[in-house]
């Protein structure tokens, strides 16, 4: 999706009194880009089936045929076939354009490391939120294990690499991100010798749930990963399930609005990814899982119910949780604009550099519906229950605002529109459709406007 279309469309919202339903959501956005890239490196093919169809996993896929990569699909039913170019078919091939990642942080810093090893020079960019995004938290470790980059201002995006072979490292560094111990791993694979990862705080551990079913062999408990490369990935099938952190602005569009009851199915129920559900239920809501069974790799899976309570209390997060929930802190944030009491989230600077300023963007965003949040250094403070107007917001061209405004306006007392909605295709595309009918349970309405 290009920059200016990020930016485009607008969804008019009225008010509802409860949702209620059944959804599903679409595939998981970091499975799905981690299952394409595993399968880039592979030796034979690999097969993935439920793909996720939106606007960063594509760019995913279109990096990786950059670097000649054959892939079929995603076939209009999320199949996606990937031809692997490991080492023996000479490894990935060098683009001969710059290879674009559009809006998506972790197409950027997962190829960066999965390419490192492999004697290419390649140059990468992104959209204008990408490239305000930093990177030195991948060149630092990638740089170290003896790949070249070279950064616009020393960590943005353009950038340039050579890779060649790699040395394994110990790394451990300062901010819990998936992303970098992703790519670390990615590079540590290919490399010879121990290569290590220790995290500050566990982050969403689907890379390492993965390796092993490429037939890849680790070690890896609470916040710490460790392999010997140089090891060879096996090309697999998998499915993937859908993605928690879409499910959430359901999940929290229900708990806001008294007996609303929305069920969500066939969702991941990774427990890196679900701690928006303990907080969910710590607020007052009520909230049912029931696994699939037999569990099918590479993650647990089922339906998730939640239902609205009369009254929601406030919470508070900070430190371990914070890595736990980055994607639904804004979401979380709407939620308490319900709760009756103080909430708080602290700790959590890591909103700063998504792909908007999510603190600032958010409070100004909720300030045009008529809701006051306080942007702190690191995180916000929310007063609740608060009732307001309902006005004209901005999605600042970033997906999760988008979204969280528009489970924000349902909770209004008038109609609202969002500006800028059409970015909620970088990760959930039809979330307006999927929203609106369980509005319409309550006399809610989202709408694509005109
Ligand atoms: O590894 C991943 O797939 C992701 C990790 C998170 O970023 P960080 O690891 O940089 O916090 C998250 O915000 C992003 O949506 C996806
Ligand atoms: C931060 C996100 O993604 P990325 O870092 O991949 O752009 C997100 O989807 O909220």
């Amino acid at each position: 999706m290009g920059e200016i279309e990020a930016e485009q469309g607008m969804w008019q919202v009225r008010p509802t009194t409860g949702l209620g339903g059944e959804a599903r959501v679409p595939p998981d956005k970091s499975i799905s880009h981690r299952a394409a890239m595993m399968g880039a490196i592979a030796e034979g093919t690999t097969v993935i089936d439920r793909y996720l169809e939106a606007a960063d996993t594509l760019a995913t896929l279109e990096s990786l045929r950059a670097f000649g990569v054959e892939i079929d699909g995603p076939d209009g039913q999320g199949r996606v076939v990937v031809r692997g170019r490991p080492a023996s078919r000479g490894g990935l091939a060098e683009p001969e354009r710059p290879v674009d990642a559009g809006n998506s942080g972790t197409t950027l810093r997962l190829l960066m490391g999965l390419a490192a090893a492999h004697p290419i020079f390649w140059v990468a960019t992104g959209d204008a939120s990408l490239r305000r995004r930093p990177m030195g938290r991948v060149i630092e470790p990638l740089s170290r294990m003896g790949a070249r980059i070279w950064a616009r201002q020393g960590d943005r995006a353009p950038l340039a690499m050579r890779g060649g072979p790699l040395r394994a490292i110990a790394w451990r560094g300062p901010v819990a991100s998936a992303q970098v111990k992703s790519a670390v791993l990615l590079a540590g694979v290919q490399a010879r010798g121990v290569t290590r990862v220790d995290e500050p705080a566990l982050s969403r551990d689907h890379t390492e749930r993965m390796l092993p079913l490429f037939g890849v062999r680790l070690f890896a408990g609470p916040g710490w990963v460790e392999l010997e490369g140089p090891q060879t990935l096996q090309g697999c099938h998998l499915t993937v399930p859908g993605d928690p952190s879409s499910a959430a602005f359901l999940w929290v569009a229900a708990a806001m609005h008294p007996g609303s009851r929305v069920r969500v199915s066939g969702v991941s129920l990774n427990p890196t990814r679900v701690e928006v559900l303990r907080v969910l239920s710590e607020m007052g809501a009520q909230v049912q899982v029931e696994p699939a069974s037999p569990p099918s790799a590479p993650e647990p899976w089922g339906d998730v119910t939640v239902v609205g309570p009369e009254r929601l209390r406030p919470f508070r997060i900070a430190g371990r949780r914070v890595p736990l929930l980055i994607d639904e802190l804004p979401v979380l944030a709407v939620a308490a604009l319900r709760a009756q009491g103080t909430s708080l989230i602290q700790e959590a600077s890591e909103l700063r550099v998504k792909e908007s300023d999510r603190i600032e963007a958010l409070a100004r965003g909720l300030a045009a519906l008529g809701a006051q949040v306080e942007a702190l250094p690191d995180g916000l403070r929310i007063e609740g229950p608060q009732r307001f107007p309902g006005g004209v917001a901005d999605s600042c061209g970033d997906h999760r605002l988008a979204m969280s405004l528009a489970v924000a306006a349902l909770a209004g007392d008038g109609p609202s529109v969002v500006k800028g909605s059409r970015c909620a295709r970088i990760s959930f595309p039809g979330f307006a459709e999927v929203l609106d009918l369980l509005a319409r349970a309550g006399g809610g309405r989202i709408e694509e406007a005109a």
